[in-house]
Order: structure tokens, then sequence, then C-alpha cells
């Protein structure tokens, strides 16, 4: 016989407790997400042919023996978000059947690593890393008090984010390798919804493009157009060498070289209106005219834009928040305007078919 409150207050209580709890702890998502991407649970299944059983996972990645039991417990979690599928299993009592785990369209993208076009692993890695997330838990102590640093990462880790990847190589490899898989997504995606922007200009200068993931894509996929990245030295040095992309290390604050077109990718949400204003009219310096095919190509967030269900909104909210630990910020249309108008540009125009992101021209 099931027993249920039998009174509503009762019932909204539990009701509450259950959504306070999927908040509180929404964090054990990502750490069974992480240890999956640890343990390598999707190529684990891949090589099964895309399905497998605990014990075939089991004959690929590597346990300590005590903790084999254990397994079954994280997959539960794992499946529970949809990171990897479960196959109903024909025959056989609930208690004896052995599940069998499927990849889904989630997990499709942790397999591989560096070497797979598509994997994500790498941005996982980096965004779970706890030089990342230890950070917010000073967030509510910044919200009310004058810290030392008004940047949290900096107060955490007494240097900026761009300072410790230049003393620290592995968080350096960790954050170049996060975002390079992202822009290997991202702007395959954007060139074939939206292949205009790339088309007439001769030349493309990717600032902060990293290890040049973006610049690559283009090049290969429009090899007319000259492409190349500025970042700083540190960044460029761990630049791949047998590639058409140029690499230049400079600081874009104090001027980028000239092209028909910047690409700003990922990297104005990191910098506060002014800075953002500075950039801006760096770029313009670099670029000809509107009439001569100049403009600036900047792939982030444009809050409001794009798919309005609950999932887009949620992720564009919470990026908004995870970016403030290094004084960035995701902005809405009226915020992106001021700044280009600030910055001497005379009209952009809002693509909004990266999902959650957007691609933005904006014209000198
Ligand atoms: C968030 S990452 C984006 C990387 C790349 N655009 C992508 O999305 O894959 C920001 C980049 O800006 C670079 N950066 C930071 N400060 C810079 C500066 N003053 N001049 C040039 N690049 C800079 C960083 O080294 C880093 O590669």
């Amino acid at each position: 016989m099931e027993l249920s409150p039998n009174n509503s207050t009762d019932q909204s209580l539990l009701d509450a407790q259950l959504e306070l709890w999927h908040t509180t702890f929404a964090f054990m998502k990502s750490m069974a997400l992480k240890s999956a991407i640890h343990l390598r649970i999707a190529d684990a299944i891949h090589l099964h042919g895309g399905a497998a059983s605990l014990s075939q996972i089991l004959s690929k990645v590597h346990l300590h023996p005590s903790r084999v039991s254990s397994l079954r417990r994280l997959m539960r979690v794992l499946t529970t978000t949809n990171v990897f599928g479960t196959q109903p299993l024909g025959g056989g009592s609930d208690d004896d059947s052995e599940p069998v785990y499927t990849l889904t369209p989630v997990s499709r993208l942790l397999i591989g690593s560096q070497s797979s076009q598509l994997a994500q692993t790498p941005l996982a890695a980096m965004v779970l890393d706890p030089t990342i997330v230890s950070p917010f838990s000073e967030l509510g102590a910044w919200f009310q008090h004058e810290l030392p640093d008004p940047c949290i990462f900096k107060h955490t880790h007494g240097r900026g984010i761009w300072e410790l990847t230049k003393d620290d190589a592995t968080f350096d490899a960790l954050v170049n390798d996060g975002l390079a898989s992202d822009s290997q997504l991202i702007v395959d995606v954007a060139i074939k919804q939206s292949a205009e922007v790339f088309q007439g200009i001769s030349s493309l200068v990717d600032v902060g493009g990293g290890i040049g993931a973006a610049a690559q894509a283009i090049s290969k996929a429009f090899p007319h157009v000259k492409c190349s990245v500025l970042d700083l030295a540190h960044v460029v040095a761990k630049a791949p060498t047998h590639t058409d992309v140029q690499f230049i290390a400079g600081d874009m604050f104090e001027s980028i070289p000239p092209a028909d077109a910047v690409l700003l990718k990922s990297v104005l949400h990191d910098w506060d209106h002014d800075d953002c204003v500075k950039i801006l009219k760096n770029c313009k310096k670099a670029i000809p005219p509107r009439e001569a095919g100049g403009k600036v190509i900047i792939i982030n967030m444009v809050v409001g834009a794009g798919p309005s269900d609950m999932k887009h909104k949620e992720m564009q909210a919470i990026f908004d928040v995870y970016i403030m630990f290094i004084n960035g910020m995701e902005r809405d249309e009226q915020e992106w305007s001021k700044i280009f108008s600030e910055a001497g540009y005379s009209d952009y125009r809002i693509i909004p078919v990266l999902g959650v992101r957007s691609i933005i021209e904006v014209y000198p």
C-alpha cells in the first residue's frame, strides 16, 4: 500500500523541499559528469558499438576492484541526467537483468578528446576544474563586501586568469584546449548556418583567438581568406606550427593587425563595458570602412536572443553569473548596442543561429 501525505500543506512542503534539493544537489550532476569524463565511460560504450552492459564497460575502464559495485550508482545519475541512455532488456526479472547503457547525443560529445572534431570533454574539464569552481564559494561575500580585488578569480588565486595561464602551464593548457574544443564545434555550425558572414572578405584576424581552432576552421572552409590569430605571447607559443594560420603575439589593448574582418569569439564577455569599448576601438583601426567590407564578427551571447524556451533562458542566466568570476558579463542587445556606438560603429546585425549564442556583425 502506498502512503502519501494526507494534507496538502505537507505535500507542498515536500514539493518545495524537493525543488530546493534539486538546486542544492545540482553540483552532483556536474561531479558525476566529471567522473564519467575521467573514467572515459563514453569511449568505453563507443568501443562496444554504442551500447554496453556494466560488465562490458568495466572491461574497458580502469576501476579499483572495491569500487566496481558503485559504478551502477554513478550510471544511474548519468542516465537520469540524459548523459547516457538505457536499453530495455527483454525477459528476466528486474533484479537479475543487467542494464545496457547507450550513447545519447550528449555523450557523443564526450567521445575521444582533442583528436575528435566535436569532442567537448576539454571544455567540461576546464569548467569543472577546481581552479574555476573554487572562486564561486566566494560569490556571496563578493556581493556583500568590498574585496581587496573586485575580481573573484583574482581574490581566490591572487592573480587574474590571464596572469595565471601565463604562470601555470597545466592551467594554460586546460584553458586553451577547453576553448579550442568549443570553437571547433561552434565555428563549424556558424560556417554552415551563416556562411555569408565569412564570404566577401579576403583576410580575418581572430583576436584573442587562443591556439587557433576557430581560425583554422575558417581557413579550411574558405581557403581564399588569409587567417591570422592575435593572442598573448605565452598562448601563441603553444600554437600549432603546421597550419595556414599565422600566429601573432600581441596585446589587443595596444594594437590589432590589419584585416578585412576581426573575429572576437568568447572574448568580449570577459571584459567590462569600458574595456570592450577600448578593444572595439582598436578593432575599428584595423579594418577598412564598411563599403570596403570591413566588419567585426562577434560570437557571444545576446541575452534574450535565440530560442526562448526555459533551457536556453536558464543557460544564458547561468552563464552570466558564471562569467562574473572574472568580472565579465553576458549582455542583452541594448548593452551591446551602447558599446558599439561608444566605440564609433555605425550599425550591427544580430544573427541568432548558435543556440544560446549569436553571431553579431558590427559595421564601422
Ligand atoms: C575566453 S578565451 C577565448 C579564446 C578563443 N577566442 C576561443 O573562443 O576559443 C580569451 C582569449 O583572450 C586572450 N587574451 C586575454 N587578454 C588578451 C590581450 N590583452 N590581448 C590578446 N589576447 C588576450 C586569452 O589568452 C585567451 O586566449
